[in-house]
This record gives C-alpha cells, sequence and structure tokens, in this order.
C-alpha cells in the first residue's frame, strides 16, 4: 500500500465529457460514488442520465476525462467487466425466448460462477424481488414489471463491486418499487457503489444523495 495514497472511491467520473456527434450531452461531469452509497442521478427526459450510466459501464468513450474503478481508468467493456461493473440496462437486456431463471444463470455462469453457485443465487434473487413463482416462465411471457425485476435480480445475482441501475423502477407499483429500492440499498450495504438512474423524485429523495443533471451539467443536490 502506497503511503499517503488511500483509493477509498470505488467509482470516479472526473471531468467527463460526451458528446453524439456534435451533440454534447454531458459536460465537464465529475462524480465520485463510494462503496456502501447509493447514488441518485435524477434530470428531465434527455438530459443525459443513461448516457452517464453507460459511461460509467465502460459502453461510451468519452471524448475527454475518465472514468476509473479504483483507481484504474476504465476503456473499454471489457475492462469494466473485469472490474465488476454490473449494468441493469433500461431496458431490461433480458432474453426474451429464456426463462426468468435461465436468465440468470446464464449471466452468472458467463461470468465464472460454478453452475451450482448459479442455481442458488438464482433461487435467492428471483425470490428476494418476489418473483420466485415465476422462475420457469419464459421471459416474453412476464408482465413489463416482473421483466424489470428480473432484471434487476440478474444485476444483485452477479454482486459486482458496482452497480449501475438504469430507471429500474419506471414500470413497478408502489410496493415493488419500495423493495427494489430495499434491495439497492442492501446492495450497497453488502459493499458495492450503487447509482440508480430515476426520474422519480420520491425514489431520488430515499438515496443517499443524488446528482441532478441538467443541460449537460452535474450538480448535487445533496
Ligand atoms: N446513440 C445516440 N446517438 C445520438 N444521440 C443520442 C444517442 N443516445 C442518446 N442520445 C441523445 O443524448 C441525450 C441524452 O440521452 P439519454 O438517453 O442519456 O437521456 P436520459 O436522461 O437517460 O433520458 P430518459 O429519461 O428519457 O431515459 C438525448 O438528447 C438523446 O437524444
Amino acid at each position: 500500500m502506497g503511503e499517503g495514497k488511500h483509493v477509498s472511491e470505488t467509482l470516479v467520473v472526473d471531468r467527463v465529457t460526451v458528446a453524439y456527434d456534435k451533440h454534447v450531452v454531458l459536460r465537464d461531469v465529475s462524480v465520485t460514488v463510494e462503496p456502501g452509497t447509493v447514488l441518485a442521478v435524477t434530470g428531465p427526459s434527455g438530459a443525459g442520465k443513461t448516457t452517464l450510466l453507460w459511461a460509467m459501464a465502460g459502453l461510451i468513450r468519452p471524448a475527454g476525462g475518465v472514468v476509473s474503478v479504483d483507481g484504474a481508468q476504465l476503456r473499454d467493456r471489457d475492462q469494466a467487466v473485469a472490474a465488476e461493473v454490473v449494468l441493469v440496462p433500461q431496458d431490461n437486456g433480458l432474453a426474451p425466448i429464456l426463462t426468468a431463471q435461465e436468465n440468470i444463470q446464464v449471466a452468472l455462469v458467463a461470468n465464472g460462477i460454478s453452475p451450482a453457485e448459479a442455481r442458488r443465487r438464482t433461487v435467492d434473487t428471483l425470490d428476494s424481488v418476489g418473483l420466485a413463482e415465476q422462475a420457469d416462465q419464459l421471459v416474453e411471457e412476464l408482465s413489463g414489471g416482473q421483466q424489470q425485476r428480473t432484471a434487476v435480480a440478474r444485476g444483485l445475482a452477479l454482486r459486482g463491486r458496482v452497480l449501475l441501475a438504469d430507471e429500474v423502477t419506471s414500470e413497478l407499483d408502489a410496493q415493488n418499487r419500495q423493495r427494489v429500492i430495499d434491495l439497492l440499498r442492501a446492495e450497497a450495504e453488502r459493499g458495492a457503489a450503487v447509482v440508480f438512474a430515476t426520474h422519480d423524485p420520491e425514489a431520488a429523495a430515499l438515496c443517499d444523495r443524488e446528482l441532478h443533471l441538467l443541460d449537460g451539467t452535474a450538480e448535487y443536490l445533496r
């Protein structure tokens, strides 16, 4: 351990700029998300919430600035996966013709987890999101909210160091929204740095901090 050098922040976004062609979506945005905390990313539709999460996930190469995990710069998605950055995407990213449990197990085994452990985690996480009964149902036969909860279960089952959750409560009723927010909190308590993009002020209020995006810039509201 280098003297005087303590890199306690898991996820650091340092003066990141992202542009699609000439359209600058994020301008010099800086954020730090420490392990054990849940950060809400808010802002109106089109403000760049998904873009910020994609940059954090290594899916977008910023035009300027750096995204790093424990001091190591993320240059692409492969590096982000190696750094255990898990993304639950806005469109859920599930395979529709696999069952809920197959979607989770396949992701876990692809990440090097043994089939027996993958089965255990799948049962546990589907139960935690209230979908134990739907484990064998095809994803295309699940409701939008059930699909969203399956995607959350998959993200949790991976037990990453960083969990990026993009609008994962938009199709949920109040009870399930609270359940998912409680699970994001538990994931932080396990030690992950959690980022939750949401347009829902009530959901954001339950997070530790809130970063608000507007016109390309970011401001901590608390
Ligand atoms: N692949 C792309 N090519 C060009 N422009 C894009 C692309 N992806 C996003 N944008 C633009 O970037 C801006 C930010 O989009 P983004 O999806 O990050 O916003 P958001 O805050 O997540 O919105 P929402 O709340 O509607 O999901 C929008 O103006 C959008 O049109």
